[in-house]
């Protein structure tokens, strides 16, 4: 009897983490074997996907419906259409991001947020379909813990270091989003790591691995459900499965990656283990090739001495204060997140002008 074929992706989903699509177009969630978990997306997606020919009606007819509205609601509207269009090709969560230029203001981050909400209610999108992406910054995430209170569940996302980490699990985050590579990496090569076993070598693995203690911790000491590690932004494939041998929850893939690892052979036999039920509750320790990095940290500097952020820290007191002190203390958080702040306020402002420019050809 011939063997049948099982891809990595297929195994990966099966045996080691949850696969989550990082693009908004449901051709890409269909193609794959299984279903995604959660579809997530930016601005740099939903920019992408406002321009793109492939969605023109339905653009269109929202730009349309709501010309006389400012350009962000129809910005907001189009994103809350393009996810709804995608949901019955997932499992879980469509997930939109707010706007980078607020992340400071709390009551801002609040109301952007809110408005998602009413409008996946107004779309026939309840809570437990949806979540909203908030870039972690000390105001951002005060209003992160609000909101989970109320009821709409978030993502900490654009995660670079430890303080981060801890504050989102504070905010009662459902998820959270570190970027295994910087923004910038994909375009500057010579920003990427380009290492032969990235489980042991990529600098990013040492603090994820961190972070993935961290929650475990928090989880034995509180009893209470901490985020779930979706990662993200990925060059190779090496770098997903080394994600999952470090123990990520989930990851989230480019068409690229999701298309490479279905098309590659998982020549392996099947483990018959299947993957945890639950992120925290039974963590299996460590294996010997990993062990050795905890409470290291290659991305610290020369001037670091070894102290990692503290579980007992408030990092949310005073609308986060502690968390930005924090954040300017490590040596790449703020530049990282920087990149990416810029990239996704760029794409936004290139989304604005395109919806302007339309909306005055309807005029
Ligand atoms: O944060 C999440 C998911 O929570 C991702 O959508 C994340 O924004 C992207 O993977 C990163 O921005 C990287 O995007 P790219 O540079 O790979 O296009």
């Amino acid at each position: 009897m011939t063997k049948q074929f099982r891809s990595l992706l297929e195994k990966l989903e099966e045996e080691v983490m949850n696969i989550d699509v990082d693009c908004a177009d449901p051709d890409v969630a269909l193609a794959m074997p299984f279903k995604p978990h959660n579809q997530t997306s930016n601005q740099d997606i939903i920019t992408g996907a406002l321009m793109n020919p492939l969605y023109k009606d339905l653009v269109m007819e929202t730009i349309t419906k709501y010309k006389s509205e400012p350009w962000e609601i129809i910005y907001d509207r189009v994103a809350v259409a393009i996810c709804k269009q995608n949901i019955v090709n997932i499992q879980d969560r469509v997930l939109l991001q707010v706007s980078c230029h607020i992340l400071h203001d709390t009551e801002a981050v609040l109301t952007h947020a809110r408005r998602y909400d009413q409008f996946f209610k107004e779309a026939g999108i309840g809570r437990d379909k949806y979540c909203i992406k908030i870039p972690i910054v000390g105001p951002s995430m005060v209003a992160a813990k609000i909101l989970n209170a109320e009821g709409i569940r978030t993502l900490g996302t654009s995660l670079f270091g430890l303080s981060q980490a801890i504050a989102a699990a504070q905010a009662g985050c459902l998820m959270v989003s570190p970027y295994y590579n910087e923004c910038d990496a994909h375009a500057n090569r010579s920003l990427w790591p380009d290492v032969e076993d990235p489980a042991t070598q990529h600098p990013s693995s040492f603090r994820i691995i961190s972070y993935l203690q961290a929650y475990e911790e928090l989880y034995k000491r509180t009893g209470k459900e901490q985020p779930k590690v979706m990662s993200a932004s990925y060059i190779t494939a090496k770098e997903v499965v080394a994600s999952g041998e470090i123990g990520c929850w989930a990851v989230t893939l480019p068409p690229v990656l999701l298309k490479e690892l279905a098309e590659t052979p998982d020549d392996s036999p099947p483990s018959g283990i299947p993957k945890p039920n639950h992120p925290y509750m039974h963590r299996p320790s460590l294996s010997k090739r990993l062990a050795h990095m905890v409470g290291l940290d290659p991305l610290a500097g020369k001037e670091w001495e070894g102290n990692q952020a503290s579980l007992d820290v408030d990092y949310l007191a005073d609308g986060g204060a502690a968390l930005e002190e924090a954040m300017k203390k490590d040596a790449v958080v703020l530049p990282r997140l920087k990149q990416a702040v810029d990239l996704f306020n760029g794409r936004e402002d290139e989304g604005k002008e395109w919806i302007l420019k339309t909306l005055k050809t309807l005029a």
